[in-house]
């Protein structure tokens, strides 16, 4: 049994003896600064500077020593995590919870791979559905897929929220340079109207496709923009047969497409095998191969695989996403790190924080381990970040001089997407210098010695110290894209083997959609006057009555 079941005991991590050694080590290298760690070995760039997946990582301007590491290997080990990375590529449940394999990377494996899922093997299926999204999406691209009135389509939206939407748009985005110009995308994920209005008020419907993009087909939000869609439809174009050609869906729940009137011909299936979160690369990401073709589309499946590849195969010491999991977990729980910056040096990168945001704090916002315990360690940290340069003249004054110490990854591209070369001097000069200015800071010597007035030295000193770590790719292609993303994911799986939580549930969303549901009736029903909640909640719902009342 190579996987942690809902009964299995593992010992807490607090326990565990590489915890432990951690702990100590931590006490003994808390006040070491990166000046005296470079100092001491001009090596230390290059011994802490991996490559996988066609990515590398700098990861030297951590707050870690060689020791760092390998206690970091010990810690993995001792926490199953060899194991419990062979469970999940094996197919196991561990998704114990809900009682589901967790197998994206089936997603993007190559067509003589095997990936089982009760004894079955998935990549047939898998591939049965890319090639079949990509004869849909030529036929939309080259116009052969008309529209009810004859004409091609030029405007794609997506509806769906969650990981069925925060993927599409952030991968549309990043990937835009690719993309086809003549036609336009959109993104709709809010239940506030003003989404769906802004999204479509330009748009003409003879020529608009509507994706409507869920796993269970029942969620609130997209439900209801996608009622929202098919009136907007309906009004336009007059005939209820039109939804045939403007909507398809992409869903594992065949039933639900049906009920809403979807053809299931035009639906594209995943499986629940595949979490929210972790499918921009199943049938969620027809948007994005609508937007680059299915050429580019597979290019990024192969970066995912590369990554894949690398995750399974490469030594934890020189494992990209061992590393960064690794590393979150360090300053999560010895530095008392509360928060993690992820800062891309690269406009078309300006979703990836939002992805990364559900795609880590879904995953490991969690306070009860795999064995029903309360943590008593912190787990997933708070994820976020802006690209650069736009985030240096916002909320950097706090990375460089504040009392939170926030660790951050800097995301860059040798090669500019634009063809605008010297701003990606530019750009580039500004990612290195932050990395620096956050590591070495300023001394109040060094200040003094500018002529800076003794009164004003110690505003202007920067303690540096605050770590950082690197990762760049040759420029931002679909390839890189793929990598990028399955580094993330898997280093969120790293993090969750060592919390030992489970990763690939989300239970905690669950309440505000019950809550939600109620009051919906109790807004909608001015007739009944009895509220049972707390004082604030009634007072709310009365407020928010007497203004429709009086509108
Ligand atoms: O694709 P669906 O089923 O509409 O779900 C959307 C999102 O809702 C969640 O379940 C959270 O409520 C996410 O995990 C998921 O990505």
């Amino acid at each position: 049994m190579g996987h942690l079941s809902h009964d299995a005991v593992e010992a807490p991590l607090t326990t565990s003896v590489a915890w432990s050694a951690l702990a100590a080590h931590h006490a003994a290298i808390k006040d070491r600064d990166l000046r005296s760690l470079f100092a001491e070995d001009p090596q230390r760039a290059e011994g802490f500077t991996v490559e996988g997946g066609g990515l590398t990582l700098d990861y030297s301007k951590n707050r870690i020593t060689p020791q760092t590491i390998s206690l970091f290997v010990q810690l993995a080990e001792e926490r199953g995590f060899f194991q419990k990375r062979a469970a999940m590529f094996r197919g196991d449940k561990i998704n114990v919870t809900e009682n589901r394999a967790v197998l994206h990377a089936a997603l993007r494996a190559p067509r003589d791979a095997i990936f089982e899922v009760n004894g079955r093997n998935v990549v047939p299926d898998v591939h049965a559905v890319l090639d079949r999204m990509a004869a849909f999406a030529e036929r939309v691209r080259s116009g052969a897929w008309k529209g009810h009135t004859g004409k091609r389509i030029r405007n794609v939206v997506n509806i769906g929220i969650g990981g069925s939407h925060l993927g599409p748009e952030m991968a549309y985005l990043a990937l835009r340079a690719f993309s086809d110009r003549d036609m336009r995308f959109r993104f709709v994920a809010n239940v506030d109207g003003a989404a769906f209005t802004e999204a479509t008020q330009d748009l003409d419907a003879e020529e608009t496709l509507f994706v409507i993009s869920s796993k269970t087909f029942t969620t609130l939000e997209t439900m209801s923009n996608a009622d929202i869609a098919r009136a907007w439809l309906l009004q336009r174009l007059g005939e209820e047969s039109a939804v045939a050609k403007h909507f398809v869906a992409v869903s594992t729940n065949a039933a639900g497409v049906k009920a809403f009137g979807i053809d299931t011909a035009n639906m594209f299936e995943f499986w629940d095998w595949v979490g929210g979160r972790y499918s921009l690369d199943s049938a969620i990401g027809l948007s994005t191969m609508l937007a680059i073709g299915p050429d580019n589309f597979r290019a990024m499946l192969a970066g995912f695989h590369d990554m894949d590849v690398h995750f399974r195969t490469a030594p934890l010491a020189k494992n990209l996403p061992a590393l960064l999991g690794l590393l979150t977990v360090w300053y999560a729980d010895f530095f008392g790190a509360q928060s993690q910056a992820v800062l891309p040096y690269a406009q078309a990168l300006a979703r990836f924080p939002a992805y990364l945001q559900q795609l880590q704090m879904e995953s490991n916002g969690k306070s009860v381990d795999l064995t029903r315990r309360r943590v008593d360690y912190q787990t997933g940290p708070i994820v976020w970040g802006e690209p650069g340069t736009d985030g240096q003249h916002s909320f950097y004054q706090l990375l460089h001089q504040g009392t939170h110490l926030v660790p951050a990854d800097f995301i860059g591209f040798l090669e500019p997407l634009s063809p605008l070369a010297p701003p990606h001097d530019l750009l580039m000069a500004n990612l290195f210098a932050q990395a620096e200015g956050l590591a070495f800071g300023k001394t109040a010597e060094e200040v003094a010695a500018e002529g800076v007035g003794a009164n004003d030295v110690a505003f202007r000193v920067m303690e540096g110290n605050r770590p950082s770590n690197m990762i760049l790719a040759d420029r931002l292609d679909p390839r890189a894209l793929g990598a990028l993303v399955a580094l993330y994911e898997h280093s969120t799986f790293v993090q969750g083997a060592i919390w030992g939580v489970g990763s690939f549930d989300q239970w905690g969303v669950e309440l505000g959609k019950v809550l939600a549901k109620k009051i919906i009736g109790e807004l909608r029903d001015m007739d009944e006057p009895k509220l049972a909640h707390d004082s604030s909640t009634n007072a709310l719902i009365a407020r928010y009555r007497a203004s429709r009342a009086g509108g």
